[in-house]
């Protein structure tokens, strides 16, 4: 190998002061970013915001008396002069004051003030308190527009309301367009404002006849259904998308490809054999593609089947068999570098074709009100301007390039033949992969040894490799090999953020796309947290439970919209979900009057438990009313307009309940906590609702035998025993892991190694922030009411002179709709459970409804709306 010199650098003098300049300006930066350089601005900033706006008021009362003071000496009264001013904030005041309101912008100039202060907020408690980019454009726009407004309104007025600036531009307005155009851009103005700050809906009264029940639909409109959209939106795009999925799944092959071989060529150059692969080799030549990646709906791209094949096409298909060695040659040890990612599959895609009758009725002309009617619903436009967050918010924590040393994987290879050996235990093979925490060795065993005696020697080998961590795979499920995990010594962090920019999460055609971590062969896993449906995670105290709810969450916040996912968080540790407080009014979902979103309280979790559980059974009903068997359906066809708001069918948001710290809850609350939470594993998969239960403390009193079964899904970081490895996994080996975000996932029937995802607390708060500043929802989303039975039964008698306001709407809705059901009131008025169940109990005082019927609806006893009338017009409404 050629050695290269450095060439002698002949400025050297040069090169030393520009380093002594680096020097100094890294120093000048290190201060810019010193807390206490932050908090003395700050305290500027505030100070200069508290005296403008004395020298401001100031001026309002005593700008005639200082004028001419200003209009005589100018500046110079900065310098300090004898002259006396009346501005309570002296010269200095009656300049500045003068100086903006009188020949800058009048009293917008207050804007000013505002921003001093918000900056110097800001700046002082070092954090964003208030949005600094939304208060510099108050700022461009409001100085200018306030002025002229101010001008024009007070016009001839002796003090100057609009400043010099708001004068001039209203003279030129006036030339130009003359009083009322003028007022007319003002007022034009100031309503746009209301409308990008508030977004008001202005609808036109509904025609009688509603287009938007599936059945009604005329055959025109549905030939215009097909026209306009699916056709455009659906169908079309599917060839392409198919041929850009395929392209996406290549690059990935190729880059992993290149990466590994890479990576491993030194060990290649040391002697050990490495078996380079074909598809590598093209891959290198072919280089990376730039391909258009077009994110493509799950509706009618790739069907969950197709889903979970690209799931489960992993570890088998990474490694190619190939002739065993023979006997009496040295074994060497092959290093197997290429990975295949799964490329994609697309012969599951139905493509929907839509017959269209022979004789096509003439299509009537249709009004532009009727057209939007029939364009899809779109859950994102309640916020159109969400911006998702960033890739840049996450850091790489350390090169992501996995070294390993190829003395020490020589050594282990020879450790490992050796112990074998000793115990009369031949070896014909032997490959190893190289992880990011541990490396895989592959052993195929001489003809006639058995498995077992492998498995017994677990101990043994470990002690001669004089490892932690050692997990002996015997065999591996799907191969003839056994597998022995050996820790590296030098472990690779995984970032969230190569995770996050994998093609394969990007265009993941998940509904909740998760990034876990990195198999030992460095693919990514990325599963579908819909389909795993609930999950239990477990791990003895500082091994990486909240580093992996953290990577889990933010998997989804990169993914999904506020209108398509809630979360519950339940923190009874107080300290780990709190961060997530800032995204309340976009993610996040609460009890009814709750202040607080994140329920740290065990008498709240029970309540929020039950709230779900009515919320399930609320979206059942829904469910069974639209015929549909999930909620993908339904929301498909709530989109297609198929579904009428009218009958309180709504766009469902995914709902997310994370759980830090399980065995808290149970220890407290026992039966009351595990009942709602079986309950909802039981049922919840189908109407979106989803489980993430985690707890360090995997014993059978915690996780019992009710949870377990309904949780297929499990993630184990280390754990203190392998009692707890098989109370959390049915199985032992989670005692082995090395911690620090090494875990095994149990899901779809296989037991996975995996290196978690690293994110770290300052990136979640970059995350949250990022959203938090953004515009949200009025409120966070609001569960169901929940009161216990016990409140319930201690509510008594009514009285009937002492009515529900709503007691009239409820009475007309359970009349017309000829359904005496509770929940048909809660989802049509929008009401607590508790409130609603109060109104049926009125409603069955006055003889409107029949008694409680248990799980079935009430009988309704008044059969038109004229003899509820004549009721309501008896009772006195
Ligand atoms: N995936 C990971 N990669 C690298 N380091 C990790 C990873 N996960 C956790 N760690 C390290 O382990 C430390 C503890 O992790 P974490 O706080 O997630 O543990 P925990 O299981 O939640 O503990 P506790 O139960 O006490 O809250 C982290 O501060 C970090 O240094």
């Amino acid at each position: 190998m050629a050695v290269k010199t450095k060439p002698v650098n002949k400025n050297t003098k040069q090169t030393g002061e520009l380093k002594q300049e680096k020097e100094e300006a890294v120093e000048v930066k290190e201060l810019l970013k010193d807390e206490r350089t932050h908090k003395i601005a700050g305290s500027i900033c505030l100070l200069l915001a508290i005296l403008f706006f004395i020298a401001f008021t100031s001026y309002l009362f005593t700008w005639d008396e200082d004028q001419d003071k200003v209009f005589k000496e100018g500046y110079k009264l900065l310098l300090g002069t004898d002259t006396k001013v009346a501005n309570l904030m002296g010269t200095f005041g009656a300049f500045i004051a003068h100086l903006l309101i009188y020949k800058g912008f009048g009293v917008a100039s207050y804007l000013i003030c505002t921003f001093f202060f918000i900056i110097g907020i800001n700046l002082f408690f070092g954090k964003k308190v208030f949005s600094v980019l939304r208060n510099i454009k108050y700022l461009i726009v409001g100085l200018p527009l306030l002025s002229i407004t101010a001008s024009v309104i007070m016009q001839g007025n002796d003090f100057a309301w609009g400043g010099a600036v708001g004068d001039m531009c209203r003279d030129y307005f006036y030339s130009a367009i003359g009083k009322i155009g003028t007022i007319g851009c003002i007022a034009v103005a100031f309503f746009a404002y209301v409308i990008w700050r508030f977004n008001p809906s202005f609808s036109l009264p509904q025609k009688s006849t509603s287009p938007l029940a599936e059945n009604d639909l005329p055959a025109a409109s549905l030939h215009i259904d097909n026209a306009l959209e699916p056709a455009e939106t659906n169908e079309t795009p599917l060839v392409n998308n198919d041929e850009e999925k395929t392209s996406t799944g290549n690059i990935v092959t190729d880059n992993a490809g290149i990466l590994n071989i890479q990576n491993l060529a030194p060990v290649f150059d040391d002697g050990i054999e490495l078996t380079e692969r074909d598809d590598a080799a093209v891959a290198e030549k072919r280089g990376p593609r730039i391909v258009n990646t077009v994110i493509i709906p799950p509706k009618k791209t790739i069907n969950e089947a197709a889903a979970d094949d690209l799931l489960n096409e992993g570890i088998a298909e990474n490694y190619e068999q190939e002739t065993p060695a023979f006997d009496d040659a040295p074994i060497e040890m092959e290093i197997i570098p290429v990975h295949k990612t799964p490329t994609p599959t697309f012969d599951d895609i139905q493509l929907e074709v839509k017959t269209v009758p022979e004789e096509v009725p003439t299509p009537q002309p249709i009004s532009a009100a009727e057209v939007k009617a029939l364009t899809p619903y779109d859950p994102i436009l309640d916020l159109r301007d969400y911006k998702y967050p960033v890739i840049d918010l996450l850091e790489n924590h350390g090169s992501e390039k996995i070294v390993q040393d190829p003395q020490e994987l020589e050594n282990n290879k020879n450790q490992i033949i050796t112990t074998l050996k000793n115990y009369d235990i031949d070896i014909q093979r032997i490959s190893a992969t190289v992880g990011p925490t541990v490396t895989l060795y592959e052993i195929i065993p001489a003809a006639g040894v058995r498995i077992s005696r492998i498995k017994n020697l677990e101990d043994d080998i470990a002690l001669s490799l004089a490892a932690l961590g050692i997990r002996i795979i015997a065999p591996i499920p799907g191969k003839g090999t056994i597998g022995i995990e050996v820790p590296n010594t030098k472990k690779t962090i995984v970032s969230m953020r190569t995770m996050l920019d994998d093609e394969k999460f990007k265009n993941s055609p998940f509904a909740l796309p998760i990034a876990i971590g990195k198999r030992i062969d460095n693919t990514n896993f990325i599963v579908d947290l819909a389909s795993m449906p609930h999950l239990l995670m477990a791990g003895a105290t500082g091994q990486g439970k909240s580093v992996g709810l953290n990577a889990i969450l933010v998997s989804l916040l990169y993914k999904k919209h506020p209108s398509q996912l809630k979360f519950v968080l339940v923190d009874p540790k107080k300290v780990e979900l709190n961060i997530y407080k800032a995204i309340e009014k976009h993610f996040l979902a609460k009890l009814p009057g709750e202040e607080d979103s994140i329920i740290t309280d065990t008498k709240k979790v029970v309540h929020t438990l039950n709230a779900l559980c009515i919320e399930m059974d609320n979206r059942y009903d829904l469910l069974k009313e639209a015929g549909c068997r999930n909620i993908r359906e339904y929301n498909e066809k709530f989109v297609a307009r198929k579904l009428n708001p009218e009958k309180g069918h709504q766009f469902l948001p995914f709902i997310v309940l994370v759980v830090d710290e399980f065995a808290d809850l149970i220890m407290t609350a026992g039966k009351e906590v595990e009942m709602p939470i079986a309950r909802l594993a039981q049922l919840a998969r189908a109407i979106g609702i989803h489980l993430i239960i985690a707890t360090q403390r995997p014993s059978v009193n915690i996780i019992t035998g009710t949870i377990k079964a309904n949780f297929p899904a499990r993630i184990a970081f280390k754990v203190s025993s392998k009692i707890d490895s098989r109370t959390i996994l049915d199985t032992g080996g989670a005692e082995q892991l090395i911690g620090k975000g090494d875990m095994l996932i149990s899901y779809n029937g296989e037991l996975v190694r995996l290196q978690c995802a690293f994110v770290d607390t300052p990136e979640v708060d970059k995350i949250v922030d990022f959203i938090g500043d953004q515009r949200g929802y009025a409120d966070a989303f609001l569960l169901p009411e929940y009161v216990d039975e016990k409140e319930m039964e201690s509510r008594g008698d009514f009285d009937l002179n002492n009515k529900d306001a709503l007691f009239e709407d409820a009475a007309r809705l359970i009349v017309s709709s000829q359904s005496g059901s509770t929940s048909l009131i809660q989802r049509r008025l929008k009401l607590g459970y508790n409130r609603a169940g109060r109104l049926m109990d009125q409603l069955e005082a006055a003889g409107i409804v029949g008694p409680n019927q248990g799980s079935k609806v009430r009988d309704v006893l008044v059969k038109t709306d004229a003899d509820l009338q004549m009721l309501l017009n008896d009772m006195g409404n």
